[in-house]
């Protein structure tokens, strides 16, 4: 299924956060939105999952208004892993899994035999079976990262989004995680503070400025030096990743502090 981004402003506390943003992103393709702190990824997410309204323009999945849908159609066509909410903080792991299933549910007290093992495949999956009867709230960081993106499995739908999934995850798991959006093959469209992951992992890159767009496309393209110091102003030498071949980047900051103790 695609997810279309058609011209979208968002404004929030009276200022534009996104700014006349245009995505497209085809069926089963991963998007990596990239952008310095602060330059609008979070918000855009939460105008593709239905948190905040647009101001103007559109977001389309599978040719259907998000906002025509409704809550419940949109919940089964879009699964979300972002920062926690309030919501699973009572429950225990195998409860918050179990979320995922809340859109295809009618009436309470549903969960059927189907929906049980489905969650529990999906802790399997991501190898938090264990954590299964812990509560939510005590999980750590990365362990209850694992348990939100079982309760997105478990949500069985066609387009994946994701706020800076590999925050608090050591790095065995950060690349494990990433491999498994990989495996899901759901269109996908993840936030992240790390290039290396993005161009290893994602078909595409988009990159936000201050809310605006101002690169898309293939990362090995995008992301090239001058793109990079101008957006992040950092320096990135670029060479193949030596196992992949994908685009790899040697970060340091534009000015090395030994030039400028040895002038
Ligand atoms: N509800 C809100 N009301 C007012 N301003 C907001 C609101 N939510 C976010 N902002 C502002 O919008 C801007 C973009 O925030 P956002 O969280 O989308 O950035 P981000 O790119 O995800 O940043 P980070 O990388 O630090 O997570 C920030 O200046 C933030 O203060």
């Amino acid at each position: 299924m695609d997810l279309v981004v058609d011209d979208l402003v968002i404004e929030l506390g009276g200022r534009r956060i996104v700014d006349q943003v245009s995505l497209e992103v085809e069926p089963g393709r991963r998007l990596a939105l990239l952008g310095p702190n602060g330059s609008g990824k979070s918000t855009l997410l939460r105008g593709l999952y239905r948190l905040h309204r647009p101001a103007s323009g559109a977001v389309r999945v599978g040719g259907d208004d998000l906002w025509r849908l409704g809550a419940r159609a949109a919940a089964q066509r879009i699964a979300v892993v972002a920062q926690e909410s309030a919501a699973e903080h009572d429950l225990t792991a195998f409860q918050v899994a179990m979320l995922g299933r809340v859109p295809h549910q009618r009436g309470f007290g549903a969960d059927s035999p189907a929906d049980l093992a489905a969650a529990e495949a999906a802790l399997d999956r991501v190898g938090a079976l264990d954590l299964a009867d812990r509560p939510f709230a005590v999980l750590s960081g990365g362990e209850k990262q694992r348990v939100l993106l079982a309760r997105a499995i478990t949500q069985d739908c066609p387009v994946l989004v994701l706020d800076e999934p590999t925050n608090h995850l050591d790095v065995t798991f950060q690349l494990e995680l990433m491999q498994i959006v990989a495996d899901l093959g759901l269109t996908t469209v993840a936030a992240l503070h790390d290039l290396n992951l993005a161009a290893e992992y994602c078909d595409a890159v988009a990159v936000l400025q201050d809310g605006r767009l101002v690169a898309t496309g293939d990362p090995g393209t995008v992301l090239t030096g001058d793109l990079i110091a101008e957006v992040f102003a950092v320096r990135a030498d670029r060479i193949p990743h030596p196992a992949t071949g994908r685009p790899h980047f040697a970060l340091s900051p534009l000015k090395t502090p030994t030039t400028e103790r040895n002038p």
